[in-house]
């Protein structure tokens, strides 16, 4: 089953086209790696496919239904219960523990404080950090504080991981390990994932891979590069 799909988005900030006219399609439980060079649009491609931000033009469809004309209360409560967010940094609240990070998205899709805690603790351990359950992020080093934010992003499993470069602040072993999850869950639990990077390592944890050129998609990239992900 198709999940996302997107069809001619056009996007640009003022002057400054990012993406000229996108077309892909995502199917449940695949991994699609979206590469090129810095500044050609990947980033611009995943806020939009994550109704972060909306298309000037094009279509962002999810499981049919259209994402860039939902309203900010549907598409947040899409990020909250459907979507999982990843970025390079992980922008965790600096206010709360580990553990009250990760159990957020839990508590505000209506969980109870007990059970988020044990599930948060349990992700936690996923990602090889429950040591620092009662941590604040300002007490922990970039590569800790990603992987409680990669904690974060999957104690709701989502349907569709947006990830973009979440191995950056990682070591390689680490890095490895949070990719070999992030294909655990695609393959187990049909999790589809959009994987934003620089690297050509990490891309070839992805089923198909698109290559952006200057906001488009570039015919001779590697893969499937007309997008397409079956
Ligand atoms: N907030 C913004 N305001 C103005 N221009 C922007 C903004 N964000 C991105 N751009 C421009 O849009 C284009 C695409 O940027 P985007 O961040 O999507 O590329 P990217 O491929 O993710 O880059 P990188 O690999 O360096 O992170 C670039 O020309 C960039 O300068």
């Amino acid at each position: 089953m198709t999940l996302l799909q997107a069809r001619a988005v056009v996007k640009s900030y003022g002057p400054t086209p990012a993406l000229r006219g996108i077309d892909l399609d995502l199917e449940e439980g695949r991994i699609l790696a979206v590469t090129g060079p810095s500044g050609c649009g990947k980033s611009t491609l995943l806020h939009c496919l994550a109704g972060i931000l909306p298309p000037d033009s094009g279509e962002v469809r999810y499981r049919g239904r259209r994402l860039d004309e939902a309203s900010e209360a549907e598409r947040s409560r899409l990020r909250r219960g459907e979507f999982g967010v990843l970025f390079q940094f992980g922008m965790l609240v600096p206010e709360l523990t580990a553990a009250e990070n990760v159990a957020l998205p839990l508590l505000l899709a209506g969980g109870g404080r007990r059970e988020s805690r044990a599930t948060a603790l349990d992700w936690l351990g996923r990602l090889g950090v429950e040591e620092l359950a009662d941590t604040l992020p300002g007490e922990m080093s970039g590569g800790q504080q990603q992987r409680c934010a990669a904690a974060r992003a999957l104690v709701t499993e989502p349907s569709v991981l947006f990830a973009d470069e979440p191995t950056g602040a990682l070591d390689t072993l680490v890095g490895e390990r949070l990719l070999g999850l992030v294909v655990g869950l695609a393959r187990e639990r049909g999790m589809s994932v959009v994987l934003v990077t620089h690297s050509a390592t990490v891309a070839a944890y992805a089923d198909a891979e698109l290559v952006l050129r200057d906001g488009a998609v570039d015919p001779s990239g590697l893969g499937m590069s007309t997008g397409a992900v079956r």
